[in-house]
């Protein structure tokens, strides 16, 4: 790995440099192929696994943990931080840089009351949604590898200690800026200084000044729409939307208790510690914009008040737009008047329509969508009717699409199309669930061959069939805790 010199220089105030706690008789659990291409890396051996352990130093890393707060389940935590990653700083790849961190690499001076660990289950799971989404075309950061020890640590039970590997086009948070306005550290020349950084490393075509500000604002206002509408397409519950995990860039970051979908449920729930829904799936376009109200009011200090008003109102109309992007073209659906016309109230009201009916009829999320690469688009009769249970209701809503959709001359092509947005294997909780045991039992082939799976998503892949089933009884509402 090749390591950008001259990061920390501009970053002082900002962080603590820390030393990481190895993992004792560290293993490979799991390798990304093609993350480890966006950092020039072939292939894992064992100089790279004890320096990716922390058991030894790797040359050009620089190792720090970075300050910042958040508002968390509604609350407002003044003082986080790192308290279980250490960033090693940007490395260089062939289509520009990453950050490298070790997630679970031991206690900094932000771990408040934790061990600054991370178990293999939590560490398992973030490998696998990195590179699901990823290769979900959904923004996301990525995973590298993840190491596992035979280190017990303590959670509900006695389990072991594992490491994540994150490479990340930036680790910047919506909780920094909130660090530095709302803290007695902060300060308007930190917060500007913070903000001039943000621009130099990520946004070097806006100007570091006012204009700049506004321009760049309105990007993070895009980004974070767009992501959303992302995650309500795939039916992608990411469970914890603290403002502290929510990504300047618009990716999807910190990945905890989150879910797909398997039976569509507007309302679903899928983090223990959220007994109230804060973070339903339903919830999740709201929070969006919740959270990017804490980054403008942290943002007050530098931009005027009447532009961050004037970007947040622009969040609603991202949001559809980019929600009827992805939502014609998993239905087939051409936009023929222009956008914003009235074209788009009916859109949206025919694709809620089939949502109500998938929610009323208990219909799988992903596998119901997949349908619609088999469906003859041309037939009065619909392939998708058998799943329905209310017949009347299905046909009503099947016979107002076919007016919307019009006559498919190619239909093979239109359903090769329809393949290539409804995808056929997401990472249903139950797969990740037998992963783990499996890796519990010393056993990483399950894990190998479900990451190899959700690299191509979109593809019938027939051997792995049994995949895309609907989860069995002890894996329906899997729901998973905070802890981590
Ligand atoms: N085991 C732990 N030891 C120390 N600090 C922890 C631990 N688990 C979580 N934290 C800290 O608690 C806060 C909230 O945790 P959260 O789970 O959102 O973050 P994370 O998953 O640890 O890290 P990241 O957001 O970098 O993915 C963060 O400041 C985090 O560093």
């Amino acid at each position: 790995m090749k390591f950008k010199q001259d990061y920390f220089d501009q970053l002082s105030g900002f962080y603590s440099q820390v030393t990481p706690q190895g993992l004792p008789r560290p293993q490979w659990l799991a390798w990304s192929e093609d993350a480890a291409a966006l950092i020039g890396l072939k292939q894992p051996d064992d100089e790279l696994l004890q320096g990716l352990a922390g058991n030894q130093a790797i040359p050009g890393a620089s190792y720090y943990a970075q300050v910042y707060s958040g508002h968390q389940f509604g609350g407002y935590s003044p003082q986080l931080g790192d308290g279980r990653s250490i960033i090693l700083g940007e490395a260089e790849g062939p289509q520009g840089y990453w950050d490298v961190a070790l997630k679970g690499a031991g206690m900094t001076p932000y771990s408040r009351h934790g061990d600054g660990r991370a178990v293999m289950r939590s560490a398992v799971r973030e490998f696998l949604v990195s590179e699901a989404l990823h290769h979900l075309n959904i923004p996301t950061t990525r995973a590298l590898a993840v190491i596992g020890s035979d280190l017990p640590v303590w959670r509900e039970t006695q389990e072991t200690a594992a490491i994540t590997v994150r490479l990340a086009k930036s680790h910047i948070r919506f909780g920094h800026f909130e660090f530095f306005c709302h803290s007695e550290q902060g300060s308007k020349d930190k917060l500007k200084q913070l903000l001039d950084f943000t621009l130099s490393q990520h946004y070097p075509e806006l100007s570091r000044d006012q204009a700049g500000y506004i321009a760049w604002f309105n990007r993070v206002v895009a980004d974070t729409a767009k992501l959303i509408a992302h995650w309500q397409a795939v039916g992608f519950a990411h469970g914890v939307m603290n403002t502290d995990n929510m990504s300047i860039l618009g990716d999807s970051f910190d990945f905890g208790p989150f879910a797909f979908l398997d039976t569509f449920e507007e309302d679903f729930i899928c983090n223990h510690s959220d007994p109230n829904g804060r973070y339903a799936f339903g919830q999740q376009p709201g929070v969006g914009l919740w959270n990017l109200q804490r980054l403008a009011q942290a943002l007050v200090p530098i931009i005027a008040s009447d532009d961050l008003i004037a970007a947040l109102n622009t969040y609603q109309h991202h949001l559809v737009q980019a929600y009827l992007v992805l939502m014609r073209d998993k239905l087939g659906i051409k936009l023929v008047e222009p956008a914003g016309s009235e074209q788009d109230e009916a859109d949206l009201q025919l694709i809620g329509g089939f949502t109500q009916l998938m929610e009323a009829n208990r219909l799988d999320h992903t596998n119901t969508w997949r349908r619609f690469a088999q469906l003859d688009p041309n037939s009065q009769h619909s392939s998708l009717r058998d799943d329905f249970i209310d017949l009347a209701g299905f046909d009503t809503w099947y016979q107002a699409y076919r007016e919307r959709l019009g006559q498919v001359s190619d239909v093979a092509g239109w359903q090769a199309a329809r393949a290539q947005v409804n995808p056929k294997y997401v990472l249903r909780n139950y797969l990740a669930q037998e992963a783990i045991i499996a890796c519990e039992e010393g056993n990483t082939q399950p894990l190998a061959d479900l990451h190899q799976l959700l690299t191509r998503p979109f593809d019938e892949q027939p051997e792995k069939e049994a995949y895309a089933k609907r989860p069995p009884e002890w894996g329906q509402g899997l729901i998973m805790s905070c802890s981590s």
